[in-house]
């Protein structure tokens, strides 16, 4: 672990000396007492610098990753070597927010994007957590869809069922998929049906300030061009406001017709994951996190959720930070 010297609280910029204390599970961790971030030995905090606001930023990563509390309360930033050490601290984070909901609650709702999140879950469909995981409880859906059907190699149901359905046992009623078989405009007014159904079943819960469905957790992977869902750059959906589900014609990423939740909904999550692997996603981070710039405001710096944002970025994605 670096060792870092405090500097005079005058200066623009300070310091913490991370710190070990244990988990609860006994399991080894580090803890940033400047910023009260935490990590597991899988995610070493090697040294984190401060500015005033408390915005912190990764100063040596090499080999290990860091872990980042921004200014912003609920949102933090995670930054791996590597995309594998990446979908092993996601696979974590997921654990821990399946049982928690579980436990309080009876059921959790996980909303998954399509792209290579997918694959990022990979360890949770591994040992030990293919095994302890409830996954009985689990409510599954998507953030958007493809219009297409579901044996398609575009559809986003097949992505995750090759990826992740297909090797756990979540009962096949608790998987809520879009509808193939009706028209965009068709589809995105059913799931909106649906999720008010499974709210008044109490599946889904709600937020206690605006009365919007509040998932458990959304797992969101985001585009070059930072889009998030089927919500693209400088696109009219950005405004929608009443809608809960809606529809894009005209998607810039191929297929052109997507069903997609709106930002009302996305926005009212109790937890949301953002998985950003890759070098060519490091400008769309930058704009979010750093001082990049762009004409446009991107769609994932309107994530903003009711609970907790967490990005999980791999080095190559933060190299711009
Ligand atoms: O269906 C889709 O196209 C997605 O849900 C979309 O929002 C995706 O998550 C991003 O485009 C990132 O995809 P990649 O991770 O594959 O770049």
């Amino acid at each position: 672990m670096a060792s870092l010297t405090q500097q005079p609280l005058s200066s623009p910029f300070r310091t913490c000396k991370p710190t070990r204390i244990p988990f609860p599970s006994g399991s080894p961790s580090t803890w940033c007492p400047l910023t009260n971030t935490r990590s597991s030995h899988r995610a070493k905090i090697i040294s984190i610098t401060s500015s005033e606001n408390l915005r912190c930023y990764k100063t040596k990563v090499s080999s290990m990753s860091v872990n980042m509390m921004t200014s912003e309360k609920k949102k933090k930033v995670q930054v791996f070597d590597s995309e594998e050490s990446l979908s092993v601290s996601l696979a974590e984070y997921v654990n821990v927010l399946s049982d928690k909901f579980v436990k309080e609650k009876g059921s959790f709702t996980v909303v998954v994007s399509g792209g290579s999140l997918i694959k990022s879950l990979r360890k949770l469909v591994e040992a030990p957590y293919i095994d302890s995981i409830d996954w009985s409880k689990w409510h599954m859906f998507w953030v958007d869809e493809r219009v297409v059907p579901k044996d398609h190699p575009d559809s986003n149901y097949l992505l995750a069922y090759d990826g992740f359905l297909s090797k756990v046992s979540i009962p096949p009623g608790n998987i809520h998929a879009i509808n193939d078989t009706l028209s965009a405009e068709g589809a995105a007014e059913e799931y909106e049906t649906n999720i008010k159904n499974l709210v008044q079943k109490g599946i889904i819960s709600t937020s206690e300030a605006s009365g919007i469905p509040k998932f458990d957790v959304m797992l969101l992977g985001m585009g070059p061009d930072g889009h998030v869902a089927s919500l693209f750059p400088g696109h009219p959906l950005l405004q929608e406001k009443n809608k809960w589900v809606t529809f894009i014609k005209e998607s810039p990423k191929p297929p052109p017709e997507r069903i997609t939740y709106t930002f009302p909904v996305i926005n009212s999550s109790a937890n949301i994951a953002l998985v950003v692997a890759g070098a060519g996603k490091a400008h769309p981070v930058h704009v979010a996190l750093g001082n990049g710039q762009d004409s446009d405001v991107l769609p994932v710096q309107l994530v903003s959720p009711e609970g907790e944002l967490t990005w999980f970025l791999d080095k190559d994605a933060a190299s711009k930070l």
